[in-house]
């Protein structure tokens, strides 16, 4: 029998081979789908701007060598040359990434590849004389960790910061919406002390700008100072020069913060650390996703349907709250990935190993699912409705939680000195725990406990919408 010979663009099964379509189909999410609200980071953390970042360190140290003179001989480089290296960064692009690609499929080295890629542009500049100050007593993890170190500020600074500050504006401006809106609380999710919805929501923008503080002074260190950070090739070469010197108004002059003292590698506690703060940020995120979805499930929020979109496939009536389930699962995703880098870049055996290497390459990754989290927590908040009216009758038919407030004026009265007030906290149990009382007979019951009459009045105008405490003012004072 003679069988079908089939051409490597068909799978086994006969199926279109996907994998070998043109333009190539991404193999995860934040390529395919979700390309639009995590594709800014291509910019800042992806494989091709860590090549940028390399050449960009490589062409500034190539600089900084000739304007320190840090060798004898070496002299300043024109205005023209200086602008000419540095068009190499500018014009770094998709032919420059294939044409990287092509020079590492040579020397099986990634730095080394950038090395070449910048010498094969220095006759043009007038440069041929000075190849070898290319990548000059360097080991490719003093350009690794600047690259890095500059992805990473930038994408924070430029992408991951800007989006989540937007976040918790929108949850801010919210909470200043509801800060007065009355909401029975939930503990143990049993009826409790009421608050206000804005004051609820005025603690998370508290608690994710404290976070954003910090990552805001985040420390980005850098470091330059050879194979096992010692300067020793440094010294060979041109042993009167102060390196450490040239080493840290290079590294500063990036715009990050030397780390003198290394092994080969910068020791990345400085990433562990933005990175813990980033995935406390999600995790808190994902309490406001799972408190916002199951308020959205009693009814206290209502989501406003979006025009010609569909709820359930099959159920006509439902909307269902899918951005901040979408939220729940990408914040997840992204602690684990942040997690495992800040729990295993720390380590490196000895003067380095190459781990470090292979899992810095999924950071991008890590701040994409968090950026993906930010934007869909904030789709999801613009369309919500507040649902006053059940939050009201949920107060009204709740009017054992004013026990707490009884019980506790009456200890007030009964330390100013007023008779008949003993044990209260057991009569407002005998009265509230695991009955339904109305407004009727608490007022009853308010009425003759024997209080004085200020405190009587005062009970007795109270209803549960009433008992949220300066719910409203600590939203004005605490939470902008
Ligand atoms: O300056 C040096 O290169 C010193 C050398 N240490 C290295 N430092 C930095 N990069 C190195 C090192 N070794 C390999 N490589 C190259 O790293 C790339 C690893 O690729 P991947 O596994 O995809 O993360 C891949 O391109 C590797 O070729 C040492 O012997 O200490």
């Amino acid at each position: 029998m003679k069988t079908m010979s089939k051409t490597p663009h068909t799978l086994p099964s006969g199926r279109v081979a996907l994998s070998q379509q043109t333009p190539p189909i991404a193999l995860g999410p934040l390529d395919g789908r979700y390309r639009p609200q995590a594709g800014i980071l291509v910019d800042y953390l992806s494989e091709a701007s860590l090549n940028r970042e390399r050449v960009h360190v490589e062409v500034e140290w190539f600089i900084h060598l000739c304007e320190q003179r840090a060798l004898p001989g070496l002299e300043s480089l024109t205005q023209d040359q200086k602008d000419g290296l540095r068009a190499i960064v500018a014009d770094f692009d998709a032919q420059s990434v294939a044409e990287l690609a092509e020079i590492e499929a040579v020397t099986v080295h990634d730095v080394k590849a950038v090395e070449y890629y910048i010498g094969r542009r220095l006759p043009e500049l007038g440069l041929e004389h000075l190849k070898a100050l290319v990548h000059f007593a360097c080991t490719s993890e003093d350009i690794n960790n600047l690259s890095y170190a500059l992805g990473i500020k930038d994408a924070v600074q430029d992408a991951w910061l800007p989006a989540a500050r937007k976040l918790v504006a929108a949850v801010s401006a919210m909470a200043q919406e509801a800060k007065a809106t009355p909401m029975l609380s939930r503990t143990h999710g049993q009826p409790a002390t009421p608050t206000t919805l804005g004051k609820e929501l005025a603690v998370f923008a508290h608690r994710l700008n404290r976070q954003l503080n910090r990552i805001a002074k985040t420390e980005f260190l850098g470091k330059i100072n050879g194979a096992t950070g010692t300067f020793a090739a440094h010294v060979a070469a041109a042993p009167d020069t102060d390196w450490p010197a040239i080493s840290r108004s290079f590294v500063e002059g990036l715009g990050l913060d030397w780390n003198p003292l290394t092994t080969q590698i910068e020791s990345h506690d400085w990433q562990a650390e933005l990175y813990s703060d980033i995935a406390r940020f999600n995790r808190i995120l994902h309490n406001l996703c799972t408190d916002v979805w199951s308020y959205i499930s009693i009814g206290y929020f209502q989501q406003i349907p979006v025009e010609g979109a569909t709820g359930s496939s099959t159920m006509p009536h439902k909307v269902n709250p899918i951005r901040f389930e979408n939220a729940e699962a990408n914040a997840e995703i992204s602690c684990s990935l942040l997690d495992t880098l800040g729990a295993t870049l720390v380590t490196s055996r000895w003067q380095r190993d190459l781990t470090d290497s292979s899992s810095q390459r999924n950071i991008g990754v890590a701040f994409g699912h968090s950026m993906l989290a930010i934007s869909n927590v904030v789709k999801g908040l613009e369309r919500l409705d507040v649902a006053e009216d059940l939050l009201a009758e949920d107060l009204d038919e709740n009017w054992e939680v004013l026990g707490e407030a009884v019980q506790t004026a009456m200890r007030a009265e009964a330390i100013a000195g007023r008779e008949g007030m003993d044990n209260p906290y057991e009569r407002l149990k005998e009265l509230t725990r695991g009955h339904r009382v109305d407004g009727e007979r608490m007022r009853e019951f308010i009425g003759g406990l024997g209080l004085s009459d200020a405190a009587e009045q005062r009970l007795k105008g109270l209803t549960p919408g009433q008992y949220t405490g300066l719910a409203e003012q600590l939203v004005d004072r605490y939470a902008n």
